[in-house]
């Protein structure tokens, strides 16, 4: 396990001051690593967690080479072009049992849906492209309506026995879990489900059910972190909202370190004077600070905090306040709770969460899913810009008369302002090195469905 100074020596013109977007993905991957234990589950409740072993196939699927309609399966070399082909009725294959028997040039023999194929025969024509000559036993196939192998599966054309089915690092969706299914399997081996502990920080954030009070805002970010972290399939542990008091401050990082795989909190890591919560961090953990070159979301604190057996030796961890200082630092790796400390504003939160934290909870979870592409839609309005920045405008994604896709802002983009977010169905993304956006430029939009 690698310290904060060890990742950031690592990192080419690592700057915790203004560090690019993309370089704070590369530290989080390299900070965090996956869950080691492992359970096996029934398939009804694997549905949104991580293989943690290949799926290998124990059998062929189809088992059989089978027939893909109803109609009649025939030998197709007697097919000529341009002519009507007659053949003699001789035996009904049905699903579920072989149909056993021998079928000769000019005969063949009827089929259903999924019955296995009859030794030699590899050509099914469906019903409808046949007229049956009433009670002699013959149909006729029309001319030119099918060549030879049409309608015809072959024998684990899905997948073959021994085969990697699922490879480890997959998350289980629905299809997912019907494949296994389909394997006879009743049950996976996954990971243990992480768990993320969370709490709110700040002298003037209410719980709900407090009365309203000059100066306090309601906690809406313990209940946004709560659905994202829901949506995830990670463990819950909601520590509620912790005052700016050291005493509780400290016993709810301690709590959180001992229960948790990740603690998450809001609030308290800009430079504002009455908060404990950086200072905390500070003693508590291996933990770096930025500010991030990018809107919103600019403050965010990253690292690791101590369980109590382990805090004696984080203790000892010096705390380098420049860059430089880091490349001399020989602390020996330590473990801990991975912390992510998000900046207190209700978007802030949500953005910083999904552009950094969820794909470092899901390499923890075990997941090899890369990030889900990006969709690209054209901007019905202009955007200002500064390069050397990652900006995220709350969007929204529609489908104009043409097809294609647009995006528009969904009005104020304060970086507290929740009901644009609610309005949103994506975050358009301004990439770092991109400058204005006219109206009509094509921009990329990170979409919430499938996310959030
Ligand atoms: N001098 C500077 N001031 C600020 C900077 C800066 O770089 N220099 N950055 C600004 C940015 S950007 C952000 S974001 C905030 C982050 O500050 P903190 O992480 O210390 O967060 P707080 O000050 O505690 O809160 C900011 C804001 O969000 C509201 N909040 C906090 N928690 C919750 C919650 N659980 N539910 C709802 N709303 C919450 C809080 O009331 C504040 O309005 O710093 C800027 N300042
Ligand atoms: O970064 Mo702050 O999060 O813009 O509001």
């Amino acid at each position: 396990m690698k310290t904060i100074a060890q990742i950031a020596a690592k990192l080419q013109g690592y700057d915790p001051q203004a560090l690019s977007a993309a370089d704070v993905n590369t530290f989080l991957e390299r900070l965090v690593e996956p869950v080691s234990a492992t359970e096996d589950l029934p398939l009804f409740s694997a549905l949104g967690r991580v293989l943690a072993q290949d799926v290998v196939s124990p059998i062929s699927v189809p088992p059989h080479d089978n027939s893909a309609m109803d109609g009649y399966a025939f030998a197709g070399d007697q097919l000529v072009a341009g002519q009507p082909l007659t053949l003699r009725v001789v035996g009904t294959a049905l699903a579920g049992k072989a149909w056993v028997g021998t079928v000769a040039a000019g005969e063949c023999v009827k089929i259903m849906t999924g019955a296995i194929m009859p030794t030699g025969l590899d050509t099914v024509v469906p019903q409808e492209f046949t007229t049956a000559a009433a009670a002699d036993g013959h149909i006729t196939i029309a001319a030119d309506v099918l060549k030879t192998g049409d309608n015809r599966r072959f024998k684990g054309e899905d997948l073959m026995e021994g085969s990697v089915a699922l490879a480890k690092g997959r998350l289980l969706a629905p299809a997912a879990l019907g494949l296994v299914a389909s394997l006879g399997l009743s049950t996976v081996t996954v990971y243990r489900r992480l768990r993320v502990a969370y709490f709110s920080t700040g002298d003037e954030i209410l719980s709900l059910g407090e009365p309203p009070r000059e100066g306090a805002v309601y906690d809406s970010n313990r209940y946004t972190v709560f659905g994202l972290l829901t949506r995830l399939g990670v463990e819950v542990i909601d520590l509620g909202v912790v005052r700016d008091e050291p005493e509780l401050l400290e016993a709810a990082f301690r709590n959180a370190a001992q229960r948790a795989d990740a603690i998450i909190t809001s609030g308290g890591v800009s430079v504002g004077e009455a908060d404990h919560t950086r200072t905390m961090m500070k003693k508590l953990g291996d933990v770096a600070f930025w500010r991030i070159a990018m809107r919103p979301g600019r403050p965010m604190a990253a690292g690791r905090i101590a369980t109590t057996e382990n805090q004696a030796k984080l203790a000892s961890i010096a705390y380098p306040s420049s860059a430089s200082s880091y490349q001399n630092d020989t602390n020996q790796p330590h473990s801990g709770a991975v912390l992510f400390g998000l900046p207190g504003n209700p978007v802030a939160v949500m953005v910083t969460f999904l552009a950094f934290v969820r794909p470092a909870l899901l390499r923890m979870m075990g997941s090899t899913h890369s990030a889900p592409p990006l969709l690209r839609a054209t901007s019905t309005e202009a955007m200002r810009k500064k390069p050397g920045r990652t900006e995220y405008q709350r969007g929204l994604v529609t489908t104009a008369a043409d097809g294609t896709l647009q995006v528009r802002t969904t009005g104020n983009q304060g970086s507290g302002v929740l009901s644009s977010m609610v309005q949103a169905n994506g975050l358009i993304v301004l990439h770092h090195s991109q400058g204005n956006v006219a109206a009509g430029d094509t921009v990329d939009v990170m979409v919430f469905d499938g996310v959030i």
